[in-house]
């Protein structure tokens, strides 16, 4: 017996000591010290970007964050970005996979879940060439377009109907969802009276149960040894996996028999790009399922964000809505109504777009990305393993590299065009490198052309006894960052009234 336990305890010291050897051998970021076992959890203040941006203001601009035994890096500056998103991207372009998001994924199977090597290529490739080419979006332009002017129609009729004050998220979840839904499966599940039709609650309802699945087990994750304690709910996840590839396969089946009835007519949805081309890219079932949910996760908040921020500040500053309004005046007139292809003429409306996602980005910390290999960054060991972050949110706003960081200032990108998609590292809301969102151009235009929309055919305010320098532009914690107080604001119709109809198309 002594034997045994003589053994064990050798094993174990060895263990130890290497663990700790390793620890103390590596040049890790600094950062704040962390508790044993749960590491800086506690220590981490609810909104994490400005948290990890204090951090970096007392640590540098690369700091060390434990959450439980994993270290994560969270970088915020320019150079340290580039160097992780561009120059190292090939080591740190993996995916940390909660248990949660190991599920849903299938263990990766599709695109935001899947680390880099030939699967993810393939996907990717398959997204740019196909997906996400010109011609695809701009072939899906008309739904985008009867969605936005659905949008107007229905503010139209709520504001003349009230004159109250509206809650403007509301107005734009409906054009984002009905865009995603139709854009990936093809389907409006809302009639006009905004009644959702049975495929469409069971859409909602596996939506839901998946925010709460991946939501429960937040603690565990991040400390593996607990794990026995918080097991999986292996029987609640098999059942959410199968009612949501049910609803797919359904709505997949659909598609195939129009396909078949009527080879004639060359539909451009992602559902039968999906279809057509899955053999040529030899994608399993379990991808096609994952790429369309993915697309419905990544796409459908995001825009709906990017616009009630904006509209937010416009509210906030007349002045800047109204430079927006004249330069719609002067360009589309109130004789018609605005379309996507006016927007190359719009370059203020583009500058606003743009100042939103420098001070509002979405994901304020991006995606993180796991280091597949040791690696070093700015002079220090990541090891692999590690999940590394940039903070998109503080880079935005150092005073080094803009003036007046804080302010809503669209002009300065008529001063200087800073690009958004991933060339500019001092401005990154879609990231850059090899993970680059894949939706970045759609996105763009979307909240570009729903914010022209809104501008030109309303006047906005701030709700009957608040003053505009009273809006809120409080954040609510989250992997994507809401207003913390939903918008509200009162609206004015300021065109002829026959332009405010829905222009039904697809
Ligand atoms: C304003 C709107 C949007 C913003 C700010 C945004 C932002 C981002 C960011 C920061 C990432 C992570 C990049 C990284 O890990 O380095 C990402 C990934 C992604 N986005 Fe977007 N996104 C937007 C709209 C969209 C749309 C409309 C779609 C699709 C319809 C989409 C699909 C995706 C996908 C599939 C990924 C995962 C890419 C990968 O892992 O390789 N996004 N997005």
């Amino acid at each position: 017996m002594a034997v045994i336990i003589f053994v064990f305890a050798t094993l174990a010291f060895v263990y130890l000591a290497r663990k700790l050897y390793k620890k103390l051998a590596v040049n890790l970021p600094p950062g704040p010290r962390p508790w044993p076992v749960v590491g800086n959890i506690y220590d981490i203040k609810p909104l994490r970007c400005q948290c990890f941006d204090e951090w970096s203001r007392a640590y540098g601009p690369i700091i060390s964050v434990w959450i439980g035994s994993t270290l994560n890096v969270i970088v915020s500056n320019t150079d340290l970005a580039k160097e992780v998103l561009t120059e190292k991207d090939q080591v740190l372009a993996d995916r940390h996979r909660s248990r949660s998001a190991a599920k849903f994924s299938r263990d990766g199977k599709d695109l935001i879940w899947a680390d880099y090597g030939p699967h993810y290529v393939k996907v990717r490739r398959f997204c740019t060439m196909e997906l996400f080419s010109p011609k695809r979006l701009e072939a899906l332009r008309p739904i985008r377009e009867d969605e936005v002017t659905a949008m107007v129609e229905s503010i139209f009729k709520d504001c003349t109907n009230s004159g109250k004050s509206m809650m403007v998220r509301n107005y734009l979840g409906a054009v984002t969802f009905n865009n995603i839904t139709r854009l990936v499966f093809g389907k409006r599940f809302v009639n006009e009276e905004g009644v959702l039709d049975e495929q469409g609650k069971e859409f909602k309802a596996i939506v839901e149960n998946g925010l709460k699945l991946g939501g429960s087990l937040a603690m565990a994750e991040h400390i593996p040894w607990l794990r026995w304690l918080f097991p999986l709910e292996e029987g609640a996840f098999a059942k959410h996996g199968a009612r949501r590839d049910r609803l797919t396969r359904a709505i997949l089946e659909e598609h195939r028999q129009a396909l078949e009835a009527n080879k004639e007519t060359k539909q451009q949805h992602f559902v039968e790009a999906l279809l057509t081309l899955r053999e040529e890219y030899d994608l399993s079932d379990d991808t096609v399922i994952g790429l369309l949910w993915d697309m419905i996760t990544a796409g459908m908040d995001t825009t709906a964000i990017t616009v009630e921020w904006a509209m937010a500040e416009l509210v906030k500053n007349p002045r800047i809505q109204q430079m927006a309004q004249e330069e719609l005046d002067r360009v589309i007139g109130p004789l018609r109504v605005m379309t996507e292809l006016d927007l190359p003429s719009l370059p203020y409306l583009q500058c606003i777009v743009k100042e939103s996602l420098r001070l509002h980005p979405p994901n304020p910390l991006m995606l993180p990305h796991r280091a597949s290999a040791d690696v070093k960054v700015g002079g220090f060991d990541i090891p692999k393993g590690t999940n590394v972050h940039v903070n998109v949110w503080a880079m935005a706003r150092d005073p080094a590299i803009w003036k007046r960081p804080t302010e809503f200032l669209p002009e300065r990108f008529l001063e200087e065009d800073v690009d958004v998609k991933g060339h500019d590292f001092r401005l990154l809301p879609f990231g850059a490198g090899r993970r680059i969102c894949p939706g970045a151009g759609l996105g763009v235009n979307l909240a570009a052309s729903m914010l022209g929309h809104l501008l030109h055919h309303f006047m906005w305010g701030p709700p009957e006894g608040m003053k505009p320098e009273e809006v809120d532009l409080g954040e609510s914690p989250g992997m994507v960052t809401f207003m913390r107080r939903p918008l509200e604001a009162v609206s004015a119709p300021r065109l002829p009234h026959h332009l405010y109809g829905r222009t039904a198309t697809d």
